[in-house]
């Protein structure tokens, strides 16, 4: 049916395997995909919405005879999970996972793969703030970035597969390292959320001592700069709890900018807040080019690019 994989196993039924298998369903990429999630709610909504074939009340279930097996669960099981289902995988199956955060999902679940099945991790750089099985959908990946993790010798034919397995779902591909992916990802997706999370519960501490009014006045900016902190909190605990050294180092460098920030208005430094903000509207408009830039932006300087 597919040069991809027959069968497809998803352990974890929420936003993303739910996704993956309604772009699988659309792109006629698998024989049979079956899924499991631990709560039995949220396995009878799976199988009311039908975007598994079948829906098995174990793991260990859902991996027998899967030629891929795909860990979609918040990041801080993964390795229980893997501990659960590691002596029912099929010799030759692939197993990869869709987390957040690599360097501690690699350390948690490797040890227990055995030698004959290949661990690909990889992180689809999409989402929305909702979660569970019905927030699923086709599209969610199309011409997203899906970011490809390969463990230490792993054998290219099985990473090149996964790779084009994301492209069939509508992504584009590139490989990182592990070390590498959790700091860009503290600074593109994990410490925007906790600013955003914070910036609610600062808005709602107003609100107590001003009759709602932050909440009932906030205007487009407020709405989406915060629109992700209605995420899953389980899923963003578990982010934060595995990736602490990138996002202590990028919440280290964000303050110092407040702080710098923060100074320039109690000083009145109008001409370094209008020099600041020039600099960073460029960057957000994408004018300022890698390496045509003399003045590059601040993750520059730690880094984060290459
Ligand atoms: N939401 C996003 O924007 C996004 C984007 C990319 C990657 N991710 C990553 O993908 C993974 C899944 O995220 P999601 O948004 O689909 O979450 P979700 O909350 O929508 O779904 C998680 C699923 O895992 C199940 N689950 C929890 N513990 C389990 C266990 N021990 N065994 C089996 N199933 C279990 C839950 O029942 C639920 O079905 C996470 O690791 C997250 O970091 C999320
Ligand atoms: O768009 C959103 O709602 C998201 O939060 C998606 C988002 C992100 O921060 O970009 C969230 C977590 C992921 O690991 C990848 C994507």
């Amino acid at each position: 049916m597919s040069e991809h994989y027959g069968k497809v196993a998803l352990i974890g039924l929420g936003l993303i395997a739910s996704s993956m298998a309604w772009a699988m369903k659309r792109a006629g990429m698998a024989t049979e995909i079956r899924g499991y999630a631990r709560s039995a709610e949220t396995r009878e909504t799976a199988r009311r919405l039908g975007f598994c074939d079948v829906i098995c009340d174990s793991a260990e279930d859902a991996v027998a005879d899967a030629d891929l097996v795909v860990l979609a669960t918040p990041v801080g099981v993964m390795g229980r999970v893997a501990e659960t289902i590691a002596p029912h995988l099929k010799p030759g199956a692939t197993v990869t996972d869709v987390g957040s955060v690599k360097r501690t999902v690699i350390e948690e679940v490797s040890p227990y793969l055995p030698e004959t099945v290949h661990f690909v991790p990889a992180h689809p750089m999409a989402g929305t703030e909702h979660s569970g099985p019905d927030a699923g959908f086709a599209s969610l990946f199309d011409n997203r970035w899906c970011l490809i993790v390969p463990v230490e010798n792993a054998p290219e034919d099985a990473v090149a597969r996964l790779e084009r397995y994301w492209q069939a779902l509508g992504a584009n591909t590139e490989r990182m390292d592990p070390e590498h992916h959790d700091l860009v990802c503290a600074v593109v997706s994990h410490i925007p959320h906790l600013i955003a999370y914070t910036m609610v519960g600062v808005a709602d501490d107003l609100s107590r001592v001003s009759d709602q009014e932050v909440i009932k006045f906030s205007a487009a900016g407020f709405r989406d700069f915060t629109r992700i902190a209605a995420s899953d909190p389980t899923m963003w605990r578990d982010v934060f709890l595995t990736n602490k050294g990138a996002t202590l180092e990028i919440l280290g460098r964000f303050t110092e900018e407040l702080f710098a920030l923060q100074r320039a208005i109690r000083t009145g430094d109008g001409e370094q807040l209008h020099a600041y903000f020039t600099r960073t509207r460029a960057i957000r408009r994408g004018i300022l080019q890698a390496g045509q830039d003399t003045d590059k932006p601040d993750f520059g300087r730690i880094e984060v690019k290459r």
